[in-house]
């Protein structure tokens, strides 16, 4: 372990100091807000960051699902949806990775906002995989002991969530109309799924720790209600504050 005076380089990671948790904090972005865009499958989170994206001062992280459909020459998002239970350890484990490189990734401008979190991979997709019977046992222990020693030893902080609130139905509708191959076997009930547990996270906070403040955007609406939705909320967004 490194004593708090000591400076360890690691390419874009400067690890320099404790924070009074006494967990591995980065230097220098103390000042930098961090926003977190989360939300079900196809509930319109890609098209926010696109919107904001235009916005000065504002760097976006959209999710690498290119990267977690192809590693290596290997597609695990594709193989978690053909055999969940053989691949779905595979495909959160890179996920956590990826999401992991993310948040410690240098921020290079005032704000980032980004596509989901390191905790709705694990809070959400790890524990839907689970809880259908459809992520074994062991698999399950081996990725929460990862989770939870990374959330405890390093700092993720995340100023605020925007929670992109949509029904199952509408984006069941805007899946089908993407059209990613991979997730054309995605039923109604799937998505239920991922929105009850979303619910609970964000919404009752009755499952598992909340790590920011949670904005809540109704994300039914077409395309051009969608932006005076972002207008209205601009401000709170841009300032880190859902009040
Ligand atoms: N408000 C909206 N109304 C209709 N279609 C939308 C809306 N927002 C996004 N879409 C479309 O729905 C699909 C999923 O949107 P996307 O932003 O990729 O969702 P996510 O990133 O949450 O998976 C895309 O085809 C996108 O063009
Ligand atoms: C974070 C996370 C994602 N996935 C899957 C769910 C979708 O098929 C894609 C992400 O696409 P979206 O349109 O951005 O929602 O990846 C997963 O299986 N596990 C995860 O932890």
């Amino acid at each position: 372990m490194l004593s708090p005076s000591e400076t360890k380089k690691s390419g874009y990671l400067t690890m320099q100091s404790y924070s009074s948790q006494g967990k591995l904090v980065r230097n220098g972005e103390k000042n930098k807000l961090v926003i977190c865009i989360e939300g079900n499958i196809a509930s319109g989170k890609t098209t926010c960051l696109e919107y904001f994206s235009k916005t000065s001062n504002i760097e976006v992280l959209t999710e690498p699902v290119s990267k977690w459909r192809n590693v290596r020459g290997h597609n695990p998002l594709g193989l978690m949806y053909q055999d969940p239970t053989r691949w779905g350890i595979t495909l959160q484990t890179y996920i956590q990775l990826t999401m992991l490189d993310q948040h410690l990734s240098t921020i290079s401008a005032p704000m980032r906002m980004m596509e989901r979190s390191i905790y709705s991979a694990k809070y959400i997709f790890v524990e839907n995989l689970y809880r259908s019977g459809k992520m074994p046992e062991v698999d399950f222990a081996v990725l929460s002991e990862w989770f939870e020693w990374i959330t405890q030893n390093i700092a993720i902080p995340v100023d605020l969530i925007v929670y992109l609130q949509s029904s199952p139905q509408t984006c069941h509708e805007r899946l089908k109309e993407r059209c990613r191959e991979e997730e054309k076997i995605i039923p109604l009930e799937y998505l239920e799924a991922i929105h009850q547990l979303y619910e609970d996270w964000l919404i009752k906070k009755t499952s598992f720790n909340v790590p920011a403040p949670v904005l809540v955007i109704s994300a039914d609406d077409d395309l051009q209600k969608m932006i005076l939705q972002y207008e209205e909320n601009r401000e709170k967004i841009l300032s880190g504050s859902n009040v």
